[in-house]
């Protein structure tokens, strides 16, 4: 007897089939290799398959929720207020979140409406590294406890309210840390793109999850073995490119290894910090997500996971 799945999965043609019939790319392969990140492999064709059904999908549900934002708001006799359509994105470090979220950012944007779409990554609410230091957590850094939870779920509540202005703190990838005294004012979005490895996790010690306030949410998902050669690969590109800027982190540590040397050291960092943060708080979370995108070696979807309920 099958275990009943609260999923129902496509392939990538069952799910390309979806798309609308005559439907333009909303973006030319000049944009697409503008949004693509770092050791990220996106094509034409993969947008076709599965971003425009996506953007299709959501834009479904976007219109709905409105809707029903109204009739609720109609139904206890008030005002409906600007209430963001707030899709969060998961999945581990390196498996391509970031593409995905400017991605559908680009492609949303250009759907009816022109509706205002921001895009946050929960990177900003990471403690900075002095108080990490201090906290003694400077090697957990992406672990639940290296994050200020009770921020970003104050953020999250006032975008949701419809605050004509939150600010979202801003991390330097360069600086590896928190960048103090820069902020992003984000500004009643029509959608707002929360992205990063810990926005479906289940904290006890806060009253709210930061996945409350998701009307959708995606979970970017491929084999560990994947995801841990993406990293290396990136590192290798990293320490020819960002690490040899003088003002990087990283620039003392690792400009100068060898190639082997940069292996060594990436696949360690892999181990004692981002496999270990996958096992232990992002994998658990997948189930949790209404979307799963599951990446090949090559970065191409396969598979699409939609939660039936
Ligand atoms: N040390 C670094 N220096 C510069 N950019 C980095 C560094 N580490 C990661 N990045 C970039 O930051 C972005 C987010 O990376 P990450 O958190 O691993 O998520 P994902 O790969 O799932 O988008 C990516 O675009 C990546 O290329
Ligand atoms: C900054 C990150 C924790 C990701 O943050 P996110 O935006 O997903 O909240 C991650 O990219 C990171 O730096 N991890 C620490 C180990 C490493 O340097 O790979």
């Amino acid at each position: 007897m099958n275990l009943y799945s609260p999923y129902t999965e496509f392939n990538r043609k069952e799910w390309a089939d979806l798309k609308k019939h005559q439907t333009t790319l909303p973006l030319t392969k000049a944009e697409l290799e503008q949004l693509k990140g770092l050791n990220e492999e996106v094509s034409i064709q993969e947008v076709e398959d599965i971003y425009l059904p996506l953007t299709h999908f959501i834009d479904l549900y976007a219109g709905a929720s409105r809707e029903l934002n109204h009739l609720t708001a109609s139904f206890l006799k008030k005002e409906a207020h600007h209430a963001p359509y707030i899709i969060g994105i998961g999945g581990s470090v390196a498996v391509g979140k970031s593409t995905t979220a400017r991605l559908l950012q680009a492609m949303l944007a250009r759907g009816k409406g022109n509706p205002k779409v921001d895009l946050v990554t929960t990177d900003g609410f990471l403690y900075p590294n002095a108080v990490l230091q201090e906290k003694g957590i400077m090697n957990r850094k992406g672990f639940p406890e290296s994050y200020d939870i009770k921020s970003l779920i104050q953020f999250m509540g006032d975008v949701k309210s419809g605050k004509p202005e939150v600010m979202a703190p801003v991390y330097s990838h360069l600086a590896y840390d928190v960048i103090a005294g820069e902020e992003n004012a984000i500004c009643q979005p029509d959608i707002l793109i929360i992205e990063g490895i810990n926005v479906l996790q289940v904290k006890k010690e806060t009253p709210l999850l930061v996945s409350d306030f998701f009307d959708f949410s995606i979970y970017i998902d491929a084999e560990e073995e994947h995801i841990r050669h993406w990293y290396i690969e990136r590192f290798k590109l990293l320490r020819n490119t960002a690490f040899q800027n003088e003002n990087s982190f990283f620039h003392s540590r690792f400009a100068n290894l060898e190639e082997d040397e940069a292996v060594l050291t990436a696949s360690q960092i892999w181990k004692d910090i981002n496999a270990k943060n996958l096992h232990e708080n992002i994998l658990p979370t997948k189930g949790r997500a209404r979307l799963i995108l599951k990446k090949e070696a090559d970065h191409s979807i396969q598979r699409i996971q939609l939660r039936k309920l």
